[in-house]
């Protein structure tokens, strides 16, 4: 059985779907395999991989960057419970720079979604007790951290009402006032 690969709205964000084999015991599923992984596109090498637990759906975590030359690109799973995670396009040469997209992912849907540099990143979780786990292709950098008000790039997060967010997340910056550091040259 092969990955399915299947394009966004915005070029370079990618979804890919390993298969489950599934049996009496419960499934087995390569959720990286680098051969296959850059065949579909994806970069060899990863340096960091995280695993982020939240309590509570409802929860936003974002919209997060890492500037150049420290910028990350995520490849970004839900083990447990659901997520709706949104790319916005960054690249300042790109012709959807500020546009969105949108993906649910979740235990069951197995999805990956694989976020370029260039992009902020974030995600709501549609359930109690959601881990998401994700590749970083660059270790985190605390001073290149980077974060964009989630309410100010007119994404239509479906919220159950007021979201859970960080004291980072809730004083961020707006996009209208945000100059992106994702220069055309790095592209
Ligand atoms: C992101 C990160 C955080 N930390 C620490 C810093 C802090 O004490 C604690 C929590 O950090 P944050 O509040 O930034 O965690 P969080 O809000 O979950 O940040 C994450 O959000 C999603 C949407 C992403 O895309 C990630 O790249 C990352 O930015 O963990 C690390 O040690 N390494 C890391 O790679």
């Amino acid at each position: 059985m092969d990955l399915l690969i299947e394009k966004t709205e915005l070029d370079g964000v990618i979804c890919i779907t390993p298969p489950r084999f599934g049996d009496d015991r419960g499934y087995f599923s390569e959720t990286w395999n680098q051969e296959r992984f850059v065949q579909a596109g994806l970069p060899r090498d990863f340096s960091q991989d995280n695993h982020s637990f939240s309590s509570h759906l409802n929860t936003l975590r974002g919209l997060h960057y890492q500037a150049p030359p420290y910028a990350q690109g995520k490849l970004v799973r839900c083990g447990r419970g659901r997520i709706w995670d949104v790319a916005v396009d960054i690249r300042k040469n790109s012709k959807t720079y500020g546009a969105w997209t949108a993906t649910e992912l979740s235990f069951e849907n197995r999805k990956q979604i694989w976020i370029p540099a260039g992009f902020l990143h974030g995600f709501l979780t549609l359930e109690d007790e959601t881990e998401v786990f994700y590749k970083c292709t660059h270790p985190y950098v605390p001073a290149a951290d980077g974060v964009i008000a989630w309410d100010s790039c007119g994404i239509d997060w479906p919220l159950a009402g007021a979201p859970i967010v960080s004291e980072k997340d809730g004083s961020a910056v707006a996009f209208s006032d945000f100059s992106s550091p994702f220069e055309p040259e790095l592209f």
